[in-house]
């Protein structure tokens, strides 16, 4: 049984503020994306990685593979419009079997771990879907300007990635949204809507995925605290 890597990143950084795609930006000379990439070829579950990207930063992650070893980086596709697009552009173009496994990670979550990685990867063999998220630890409210009502929270999980899942169904939950024209904010949400059981799996709030300024001005704190 393989496992595939799927790391979308075809994102354009809108609500960051820079002039680079946050993925690329560098922090102690490393770019972004080469962290996590790092952690991924590290991982000895992981059998090849394909990035999800703009064709424009082809050569800089042909570079950022050379420069930091990432021999299991062996596919780049173009990035779609949505990040649900991109991904489904890199499912299309990989062939595994149906029982492969298909792990699904952000680009801009640098600070995954093996640890996790192996969970999640554990948890998909078992249960055929997991994804990792993290308990909310705050009081949840919903509103607008002023609250409408409190959320129970023992019931509410941060959901992070990675993803993982048996390939026969991420194909199925795709191809099921494509026919629905819908589009989500991450996968376990197109095979939760087909109906198929997700094992959560415990993150950690270090995983945290880089949006805003303040996440990059965070992230280089911790990088710099690990240094
Ligand atoms: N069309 C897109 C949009 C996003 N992503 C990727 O999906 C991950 C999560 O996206 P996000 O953090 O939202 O990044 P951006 O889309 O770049 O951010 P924004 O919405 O602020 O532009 C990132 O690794 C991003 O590069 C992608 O592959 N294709
Ligand atoms: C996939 C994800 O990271 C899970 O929390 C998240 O949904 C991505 O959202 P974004 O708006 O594309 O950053």
């Amino acid at each position: 049984m393989k496992t595939y890597a799927i790391i979308p990143s075809g994102g354009l950084g809108k609500r960051a503020n820079f002039p680079l795609p946050k993925q690329y930006l560098k922090f102690n000379n490393k770019e972004l994306i080469a962290y996590t990439l790092q952690v991924l070829q590290s991982s000895n579950l992981i059998d090849e990685i394909v990035v999800a990207a703009q064709n424009t930063f082809f050569e800089l992650l042909e570079i950022i593979k050379k420069n930091f070893g990432i021999s299991k980086l062996n596919l780049l596709v173009e990035g779609g419009e949505e990040r649900q697009i991109s991904v489904f552009n890199a499912l299309r173009a990989i062939n595994p079997e149906d029982d492969d496994l298909v792990l699904i990670h952000d680009a801009v979550r640098p600070l995954i771990t093996k640890e996790i990685i192996y969970d999640a990867i554990q948890n998909a063999k078992e249960f055929g879907a997991a994804v990792v998220a993290i308990k909310a630890k705050d009081t949840l409210l919903k509103g607008n300007d002023f609250v409408n009502e409190y959320l129970e929270r023992s019931e509410i999980f941060y959901v992070q990635t990675p993803q993982v899942f048996k390939y026969h169904i991420l194909k199925k939950a795709f191809l099921k949204a494509k026919e629905d024209n819908f589009i989500g904010t991450d996968e376990s949400m197109l095979v939760h809507r087909i109906g198929y059981k997700i094992k959560i799996v415990n993150g950690s709030s270090l995983n945290f995925k880089i949006t805003t300024d303040e996440d990059i001005r965070l992230l280089s704190m911790i990088l710099k605290s690990f240094k």
